[in-house]
């Protein structure tokens, strides 16, 4: 002992008791009971739809429950009641989420999905609410009905596509919202150029084994020099952070030269240019503007899809959404989000739609500091994964639940039950909360309404003119789609032809 110095003793003596306090804050209170896992490895869970096992442990387990993953501590939430009470009622610690490796190496960290600084989280969601506030979006209702309407006469044109058509719906509008920026036609480059970046964003977002990157489960890859097999993500990423600065780059100036010169449509980045220097900071204006189609394309494609599917699976369900739409709206006009009230069948279409296969089964957040729940511990930085899959799918909530039924939400007083209703809760909890949760609803509604009106989906015939039956099969990215399917995309009537030509006369 005495040839230790004063100084080393005293930093010795500090650092036994921060373990201590550590150790004895670790072991105080249980971990979460959960499954056991192998050493070192952890759980595996399933590489496709992985939600499904994890509702499966939540009856075993219950709806909280701790496992771990690799070296992750792991916590699995399955039920609404307890994703409000950790996620929005102690939202000053679940509310970070922490980047994929790949998607900060790509530079998506820095808009809002991935942003871990809170003032500028605060700011790029200030940004986003100025254009997707329900009031806002009400400025934005033509762009939806046009948008709605053009996919119409896309449909006309070359139904058997119908699946390639949706994908440019939500991006019309959210490139209106965010830049006043409206296609031109059919092969619009910048469109091809952000639906692209759209997808980098999915794909490095990505942790299951197929889709995803190595280096979002292994980090330390990232230090690795380039030169080494299998370093090419790096060379990827560099790719994606030109490609996407550039692009978020082009569509700031051109508003910023509209602005200039007095030509500019209102849209979320003209009207930050007329506030006061110094409200908003450049690169929150670059960054968070196009969040609006990162993170609004395959959201809304994914919904449109299923929704397509359901109606070939669920021919009966579409005959009483049609009758619907003929009684209340009649054939001399097509629906628009405003009929949403009145019709209360096609409104349960949409929630069902989000509720059969929500487009983002899972999502995830990383407590800043350890935490205790109902006696058990949570450690700061673990994964918090919230299994929306297993709350949607809840048979004591929804009997059936694999089954697509409007029938649940005919009774109106469900509608904004916070416990059940999934448009409640499906776009997330808190202060990460989908920003876009009005425009989706909005757009997937007006979409799915016109459709009803002007077409009748349903099973495709092979070449003996047996029927198809497409198997609801689904991607297994963080956002999920229906795997691709065919199905017969014909007008109702010759009236339905004409209505749809009459409205896109209309726009030009
Ligand atoms: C049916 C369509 C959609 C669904 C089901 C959906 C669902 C979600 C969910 C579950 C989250 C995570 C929330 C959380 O962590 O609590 C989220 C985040 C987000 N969504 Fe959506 N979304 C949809 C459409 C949209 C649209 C249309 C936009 C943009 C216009 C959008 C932009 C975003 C952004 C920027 C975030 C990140 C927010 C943050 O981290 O603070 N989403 N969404």
């Amino acid at each position: 002992m005495d040839l230790l110095s004063p100084g080393i003793a005293g930093c010795l003596a500090l650092a036994t008791v921060l373990l201590y306090v550590r150790f004895v804050r670790r072991t105080r209170e249980p971990p979460l009971p959960g499954p056991k896992g192998y050493p070192l490895i952890g759980t595996i869970l399933p590489r496709e739809s992985p939600w499904v096992k994890m509702t499966e442990y939540s009856k075993i387990y219950g709806p909280v429950y701790g496992l771990r993953i690799l070296s992750t501590p792991t916590v699995v939430i399955s039920s609404v009641q307890a994703a409000r009470e950790i996620l929005k009622g102690r939202s000053s610690i679940y509310s970070n989420r922490i980047p994929p490796k790949m998607a900060e190496l790509s530079g998506m960290d820095e808009g809002v999905l991935f942003q871990t600084h809170t003032a500028r989280l605060r700011q790029g969601r200030k940004l986003l609410a100025s254009g997707l506030n329900p009031r806002e979006l009400e400025a934005y209702e033509p762009t939806m009905n046009e948008a709605a309407t053009r996919f119409l006469a896309d449909l006309i044109q070359d139904p058997e596509n119908f699946l390639s058509h949706i994908h440019k719906v939500p991006t019309a509008v959210a490139l209106d919202i965010a830049y006043g920026y409206i296609i031109k036609g059919h092969d619009d480059p910048y469109v091809s150029r952000v639906g692209m970046l759209a997808k980098y964003f999915e794909k490095a977002a990505a942790f299951s084994i197929d889709e995803g990157y190595t280096v979002n489960w292994f980090p330390i890859l990232s230090y690795l020099p380039s030169f080494i097999p299998g370093m090419s993500f790096k060379t990827t990423a560099s790719k994606w952070k030109a490609e996407i600065s550039e692009t978020f780059r082009e569509g700031l100036d051109r508003v910023r030269d509209e602005v200039r010169r007095g030509i500019a449509r209102q849209s979320v980045l003209s009207r930050a240019f007329g506030d006061d220097d110094g409200v908003w900071s450049e690169d929150v204006l670059l960054r968070c503007a196009p969040q609006l189609f990162t993170g609004g394309s395959d959201t809304t494609i994914s919904a449109v899809s299923t929704f397509f599917l359901a109606m070939t699976l669920y021919p009966e369900v579409q005959v009483k959404a049609q009758e619907e739409i003929d009684r209340v709206i009649g054939p001399d006009r097509l629906p628009t989000c405003a009929d949403r009230e009145s019709l209360l069948y096609v409104s349960g279409v949409l929630r069902e739609t989000i509720r059969w296969h929500t487009p983002i089964p899972c999502a995830y957040r990383n407590p800043v500091k350890d935490d205790v729940y109902e006696g058990f511990f949570i450690e700061k930085d673990s994964t918090i994964l919230v299994n929306f899959w297993g709350m949607l799918q809840n048979d004591e909530v929804y009997p059936e639940p694999d089954k697509f039924k409007p029938e649940r939400w005919v009774d109106k007083s469900l509608h904004g039950d916070k416990d059940v209703d999934p448009l409640e809760f499906a776009f997330g909890f808190g202060r990460r909360l989908c920003p876009g949760k009005y425009m989706a609803q909005e757009l997937v509604f007006t979409v799915i309404a016109t459709i009803l009106a002007t077409f009748n989906i349903c099973k495709a015939k092979d070449a003996d003119e047996n029927e198809i039956t497409p198997i609801a099969e689904y991607t297994h990215g963080s956002i999920i789609g229906p795997v691709p399917f065919k199905c017969d995309v014909k007008p109702r009537s010759k009236q339905a032809v004409m209505l749809v030509e009459h409205a896109v006369n209309a726009l030009s």
